[in-house]
């Protein structure tokens, strides 16, 4: 038998001397939100026009039943229960706590067990989406309870609901330093007819994430040299090799066939997002081997940046992963 918890409200006049059952809240737009008073503060003559002003002519005197949670404690015990272990948590505020991530790293979240989760009544357990990059200090979650307090047993329901799922349902994995071979192709780069611009793009984009282009080669738009400098990579056991240049229809367009050729086993060819539709992404044994289209070296991001952090935190990628990018996979075209 649940005993039902008794809120008894005292107008703010009379409160003197009374200690705050929760946080509370001022908002001024374009000036100021945040905590005016922290709970368990005790009243003072001074605080009540400031009450007033916050529109609170009256407070709550809690008689909390043992059976019941403080918004501050279920948020805890919420948090607890889907974090991973790399994840800190904010103490509470205004009833919510944050999980907040102290390394750059991709977020991991349960999808299913997210909703699952807040199909229970009264809770607000809000996520970033899975597979994002996230810098150190970033939060990838935040809970509360909707009402001030709960009965803990459906604190307790959500723990076990929790445990059904394998591994944590919010995480975010660190980025290892990984070597990548990157063998830029084009007879007019590899010619000196023109200045290569994939290699700066490039090593840019991975040293975001703490890993180390090794060494560039360059080959012209000859299969066999192709498939020769990516076999060097094969040789040196990089981590990740990325060839540039030639993906698409033309008939100098060798890079494919040479990723192929080199004895890749392709993933797919060809991708439903713009831009970057004309990647590849295959492996050799257990190296990972990407053909980049030219929109790489000039957009921000394109299909090879959802997959990069991905294959760097040493995720497999299969053909799936490739053919959903479509639903909202049109980012510029
Ligand atoms: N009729 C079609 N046209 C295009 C298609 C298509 O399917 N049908 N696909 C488009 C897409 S998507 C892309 S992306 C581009 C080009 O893709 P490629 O990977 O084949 O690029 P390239 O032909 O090798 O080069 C295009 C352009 O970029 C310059 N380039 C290449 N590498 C370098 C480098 N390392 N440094 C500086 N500049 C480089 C190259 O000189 C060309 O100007 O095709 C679309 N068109
Ligand atoms: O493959 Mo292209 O890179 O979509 O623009």
């Amino acid at each position: 038998m649940v005993n039902k918890p008794s809120f008894k409200e005292v107008p703010v006049r009379e409160a003197v001397g009374l200690v705050l059952p929760h946080d509370m809240t001022q908002i001024l737009p374009g000036e100021f939100k945040g905590r005016l008073f922290k709970k368990g503060h005790v009243i003072t003559e001074d605080d009540i026009e400031p009450l007033l002003s916050i529109g609170k002519e009256h407070i709550y005197i809690l008689d909390m039943p043992e059976n019941c949670l403080h918004e501050n404690e279920a948020a805890e015990r919420i948090a607890a229960a889907v974090a991973g272990p790399s994840l800190t948590k904010t103490e509470p505020y205004e009833g919510k706590i944050s999980l907040k991530t102290p390394v750059l790293g991709l977020t991991k979240i349960n999808e299913a067990a997210i909703h699952a989760i807040n199909s229970l009544e009264a809770i607000a357990l809000a996520t970033v989406e899975t597979n994002q990059v996230v810098q150190p200090g970033g939060s990838v979650a935040a809970t509360r309870i909707i009402p001030l307090i709960i009965e803990e047993e459906r604190i307790v329901e959500l723990e076990k609901l929790a445990a059904t799922f394998a591994g944590p349902i919010v995480d975010v994995i660190p980025f290892p330093k990984r070597c990548i071979g990157l063998v830029t192709t084009g007879s007019e780069v590899f010619g000196g007819r023109i200045a290569d611009k994939f290699g700066p793009a490039i090593k840019a984009k991975v040293e975001a994430f703490g890993s180390e282009v090794v060494e560039q080669r360059f080959a012209p738009d000859d299969k066999a040299l192709i498939e020769r400098e990516i076999r060097y990579f094969v040789d040196q056991q990089v981590d990740l090799i990325l060839v540039t240049g030639g993906m698409s229809v033309d008939p100098d367009d060798r890079t494919p066939g040479a990723i192929a050729g080199a004895g890749a086993e392709v993933v797919r060819y060809g991708t439903p997002m713009l831009p970057g539709s004309m990647l590849l992404v295959g492996y050799i044994g257990n190296i990972p081997i990407l053909g980049l289209p030219g929109a790489v070296m000039h957009e921000p991001f394109t299909s090879f940046d959802v997959f990069l952090p991905r294959i760097l935190v040493g995720e497999r990628i299969v053909a799936e992963d490739m053919t959903r990018l479509g639903y909202g996979g049109l980012r510029k075209c």
